[in-house]
């Protein structure tokens, strides 16, 4: 407990007191410095301020408490000031609490003791003096920083607001409890959050929000939340509004491109690679189709750099506009990613679709955009007309990271302008002659129905019992302008793609019951087996359109047979089993078509209303020459036959075929050994035919051979 340079002045009239207490204070180490009266008291403290005074209060001249109110007055109220008074003269004790002083010590005076009681004082008033060093520099602090900072309790009432009046404004409204904390709920609940976070891991929080506290544009705030106590926690909040304008433009100055407002490079390869990752991990594919525009850097050395970023300015608005309000893109993108646009530099710009189901989607969309480059810039000397040239690199098949797709699109547009300039090309040479096939062909499609390029044949279903035929299938053929008859193989499943099977199938319908119904007039009462395509069965208005079609043309409902797929109905749900219940109550028939290429179990068929199991082709193509395709056909068979559907094998090319499946006990019998399917005019010609198949088993036929 050190004392050195620690002054006292003590002031008494009593000369025995002097000497008795500069005794005991030096021997503790104090410096004491003597004033036998008010006066000189005073007029030694000018002269050498002390760091403790102690006074009688009872003195000549000026007493104790003049001189303590005097210093009060003139140095504030830190410096203890200790009053000598006489023992129980509580008077004089209430009289210098008054005047200023810091304690008292009662008369007659403990000489070992006294020393002791100054050492504590002396101790609180250093205390006293480092405290207020702190809160000085606590203010200071403060002061210098331009955070609002503000106490609020754990049910986010104000306590005490510091600094910055102006920017907490926002935080207090004019309410009837001015201090409640007024934010948004959901900032609100940010504070408290952050508040109960910092108080359980002792640590500083950090959260930063928006905020419109006028009708001005939004504010930015952070916000860092220190505990202070169990009740209590610490807020300062600053504007960052500036930081984040600041932010905003140096993002958009690195990630976009200041002539056209597109995303730059940088972020086209950041977007990329993200959309490259979020296709593989969905197993999707995904397109990049690279755009240069054909002569721009000519147009740019002749007409100037203004002409040639008024030509770029309005390629990326139309760029955007045909990939934002396209049907293409409602149609490929529900729900998914968006399309994204970038400008590379130059005249050279990109854009990745997502989530890609055909590669033929990609070029339709190249062609759309291309067709809408073609429109004439209208520049103010002249309009001026270029074309663009486009490369498409698909993921995966082209290249699995965004370097090699990126490298492939723009070698793609390269073969592009190799091919005369204003075309698109795929990177795989031989997708661009498919695709553009398929494309052709969806157009074509599209007109066909209107310009009656369809028509139906049917092929005859031998009942093995009878001997004759009983059925026939309804097969639907293109008769196309350009390219001769088409199969169905090659344009039903575009059809389902785009959603035209649904005329498409209600035309067969109709027109197979129709021509079905001249035959019954003619004495020829053949069952029509029609084809129902996966989206037709899910069409929820399929059952009031077959019925509409049934009255409309006449045909018997029990003559009719809709042959639907495994694959099919595997895909659908309890709707599917109630629209096949519904067709089965008003007694059409139902065939399962392409049986044993789907994975259906028979616990699974037994469920569903079916009259007839059409044995795939593909089994019967070599059942004479596979032991494995002869056991499971013969097993479809029999199966099929205990739940007690009817058989019929397709594509039975040979007598030995029709033999052997007799043998197995099919029911009925279709291909290309009885009949290829036929035109509706020459149906009477199956009238009179008459087939006797003989069974025999495989092994006999077996030995017939060898
Ligand atoms: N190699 C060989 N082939 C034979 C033999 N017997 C019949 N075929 C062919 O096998 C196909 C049988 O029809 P599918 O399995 O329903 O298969 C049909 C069916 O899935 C679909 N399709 C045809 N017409 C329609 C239709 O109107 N609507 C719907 N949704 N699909 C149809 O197109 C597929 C192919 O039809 P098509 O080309 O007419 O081909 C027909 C028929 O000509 C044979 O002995 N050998």
């Amino acid at each position: 407990m050190t004392t050195k340079n620690f002054k006292i002045l003590l002031a008494d009239d009593d000369a025995t007191v002097r000497i008795l207490a500069q005794a005991a204070l030096e021997n503790a180490g104090f410096e004491v410095m003597l004033a036998c009266n008010g006066t000189e008291a005073i007029r030694l403290f000018e002269e050498t301020p002390a760091n403790m005074i102690m006074l009688d209060v009872e003195m000549p001249d000026m007493d104790g408490y003049s001189v303590c109110s005097y210093i009060r007055k003139k140095i504030g109220n830190e410096l203890p000031i200790i009053m000598v008074t006489g023992m129980d003269d509580v008077q004089s004790i209430n009289r210098a609490f008054e005047v200023g002083a810091t304690d008292f010590i009662a008369k007659p005076i403990n000489w070992n003791l006294l020393s002791y009681r100054l050492l504590y004082l002396k101790r609180a008033y250093l205390n006293l003096l480092a405290l207020k060093v702190a809160n000085a520099r606590s203010a200071a602090i403060l002061s210098a920083i331009p955070d609002t900072m503000f106490i609020i309790n754990d049910r986010g009432i104000i306590m005490d607001i510091c600094s910055h009046a102006d920017t907490a404004s926002w935080l207090i409204q004019d309410s009837a409890d001015p201090l409640k904390l007024s934010l948004p709920e959901d900032i609100a609940s940010l504070y408290l959050d952050a508040a109960g976070q910092a108080r359980r891991n002792g640590t500083v929080e950090l959260f930063e929000y928006p905020l419109k506290p006028s009708n001005d544009k939004s504010r930015y705030y952070e916000n860092r939340i220190a505990v202070i106590d169990s009740e209590e926690t610490l807020c300062l909040v600053r504007d960052i509004t500036d930081r984040k304008d600041s932010e905003s433009k140096i993002f958009h100055l690195a990630y976009f491109d200041n002539l056209t407002g597109l995303p730059n490079r940088q972020s086209f390869m950041e977007r990329l690679k993200s959309e490259i990752k979020r296709a593989h991990y969905a197993d999707n594919k995904l397109a990049i189709l690279f755009l240069d525009l054909d002569g721009f850097k000519s147009i740019n050395d002749t007409m100037g750099h203004n002409a040639g970023d008024t030509i770029l300015k309005c390629a990326a608005d139309r760029l955007h506009n045909s990939t934002r309000h396209s049907d293409f893109v409602s149609r490929t993108h529900k729900n998914h990613s968006e399309i994204n646009l970038a400008r590379l530099g130059g005249d050279e710009f990109t854009v990745i679709i997502p989530n890609l189901s055909r590669a033929e989607d990609a070029l339709i969309l190249a062609h759309r955009i291309r067709k809408t480059m073609r429109r004439p810039f209208h520049l103010e000397s002249r309009d001026v007309v270029l074309t663009t040239s486009i490369g498409i690199a698909l993921y995966p098949n082209d290249g699995d990271n965004a370097e090699t797709l990126l490298k492939h699109a723009d070698t793609a547009m390269y073969y592009a302008k190799n091919e005369g300039r204003d075309n698109c090309q795929f990177y795989n040479a031989d997708l661009t002659l498919q695709a553009e096939k398929r494309m052709h062909l969806e157009n074509d499609l599209r007109n066909a129905l209107q310009q009656n390029e369809f028509y139906l044949v049917y092929q005859p279903q031998l009942d093995i019992t009878e001997g004759n035929f009983q059925s026939v299938e309804a097969l639907i053929r293109w008769q196309h302008p350009e390219q001769g008859i088409i199969s169905p193989l090659d344009f039903i499943p575009l059809a389902e793609e785009n959603g035209l099977i649904i005329p498409i199938g209600e035309w067969v319908l109709r027109t197979a019951c129709a021509e079905a119904v001249q035959w019954h007039n003619n004495g020829q009462c053949l069952d029509v087996a029609v084809n129902l395509s996966p989206m037709q069965i899910k069409d929820s208005e399929l059952v009031n359109k077959v019925l509409g079609i049934l009255t409309e043309t006449g045909f018997p409902p029990n003559q009719l047979v809709l042959e639907i797929t495994e694959g099919a109905l595997m895909e659908h749900n309890e709707n599917t089993l109630t629209t096949l219940h519904t067709l089965r109550n008003h007694q059409i028939k139902i065939a399962l078509d392409d049986f044993g290429t789907g994975y259906s179990s028979m616990n699974y068929l037994r469920r569903l209303p079916i009259n007839y199991i059409k044995v795939d082709q593909s089994f019967v193509r070599d059942l004479l020459d596979n032991k494995d395709n002869l056991a499971i056909v013969r097993a479809m068979i029999s199966l099929s036959m205990n739940l007690g559907f009817s058989v019929t094998a397709e594509g039975i090319e040979t007598l030995r075929q029709a033999q052997v499946l007799k043998y197995f006990g099919c029911n009925a019998l279709q291909g290309y050994y009885f009949s290829k399917p036929i035109s509706a005019e020459k149906i009477h010609c199956l009238l009179n035919q008459k087939w006797s198949i003989q069974a025999s088993s495989p092994n006999a036929i077996d030995h017939e051979n060898s």
